[in-house]
């Protein structure tokens, strides 16, 4: 039996999914109320599945944020969109994101129909970045989101316009969300914003750090691998110290020249700004000790593959 506090709790999974720069992490990490996911404006970078959770007095939801479905030129590329695949079929509630500021395209089209091979269960439509178009415009994007229901033979659920940035109707898709759940006990501890390890969402920001100001195919040739982490022993009391070692892996030798820079400046801009971004998460000063590795063609590699943890 359960205990009359737990009535009507409650609990389970949402999966965000959309084109690249949808806006799914971004949205994730409104939700929750903090930055879990990592969120860049060059499209497909989000490549862990990170799960944020929304902890509330009636419900607990959890946030699967999954990377965008492509084309599969590589075994790192097939893998991924298994990882999709899997996550659609596995959820409570799956929600495709729709920029409000994009017009529906063939990407949209293929990803709702594959969708619809994989998934019966409840799906949401939401327009994402509704801050940045006019009423207008987004009464058409919401015309385009019906008629693409219609021609893919998607009962949407529910259509919710949000803005993650302004956090206008936010709170209405949390409610929407939870709706969906079943009835059942909390799946994680209160309090608890994610169960992705500590060492991934380090090995994210490094990775995040390091694809800023990269124009060209590098973003698919980086990966990052936390080798250790831990407090430093011997510090003075109230003063601790997160040593953080990692390796940037990149696929040849050309690349490790784009990362490090003229002179080793651009990595050092990378550990500076990885390092911050790594103190304000875990709210701990950083050492940070960051070295370029060449993996070759790790992409294609299966046991490359499963070294660098996918
Ligand atoms: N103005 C505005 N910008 C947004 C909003 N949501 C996301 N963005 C921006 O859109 C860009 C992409 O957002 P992400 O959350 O990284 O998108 P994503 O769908 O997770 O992207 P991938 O990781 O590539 O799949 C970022 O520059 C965000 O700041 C919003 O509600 N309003």
């Amino acid at each position: 039996m359960t205990a009359p506090s737990e009535q009507g709790f409650r609990s389970g999974f949402a999966c965000f999914v959309g084109r690249p720069n949808a806006g799914k992490s971004t949205l994730t990490n409104a939700l929750v109320g903090t930055k879990v996911a990592i969120t860049s404006s060059k499209p497909q970078t989000t490549r862990t599945v990170v799960r944020g959770i929304v902890h509330r007095p009636d419900a607990q939801l959890v946030l699967v944020d999954t990377p965008g479905l492509h084309r599969p030129r590589t075994l790192l590329g097939e893998r991924l969109n298994d990882l999709v695949t899997a996550t659609w079929s596995e959820v409570d509630v799956v929600a495709v994101c729709f920029p409000a500021d994009q017009r529906i395209g063939p990407g949209d089209r293929h990803l709702v129909t594959e969708l619809a091979k994989t998934r019966k269960g409840p799906r949401f439509a939401v327009a994402t970045k509704t801050d940045l178009v006019s009423r207008e415009r987004l009464v058409e994007h919401l015309g385009e989101i019906a008629e693409l229901g219609r021609e893919t033979g998607t009962d949407w659920a529910e259509v919710v316009p949000v803005s993650a940035v302004s956090g206008e109707q936010v709170g209405l898709l949390t409610d929407l969300l939870v709706a969906q759940l079943p009835e059942g006990p909390p799946l994680y501890p209160d309090g608890e914003l994610t169960d992705t390890p500590e060492e991934a969402i380090v090995a994210d920001l490094i990775r995040e750090a390091a694809l800023e100001g990269v124009r060209d195919e590098l973003p698919h040739s980086i990966a990052v691998v936390v080798e250790e982490m831990g407090l430093r022993r011997d510090r003075p009391e109230g003063k601790p110290l997160l040593d953080v070692h990692a390796n940037l892996f990149v696929e040849r030798q050309s690349q490790k020249g784009i990362v490090i820079g003229h002179q080793g400046s651009r990595l050092r801009e990378v550990g500076t700004t990885a390092r911050r971004s790594i103190e304000a998460m875990l709210g701990t000063p950083v050492y940070l000790d960051l070295r370029v590795k060449v993996a070759k063609d790790w992409q294609r590699d299966p046991r490359q593959l499963r070294r660098l943890g996918f």
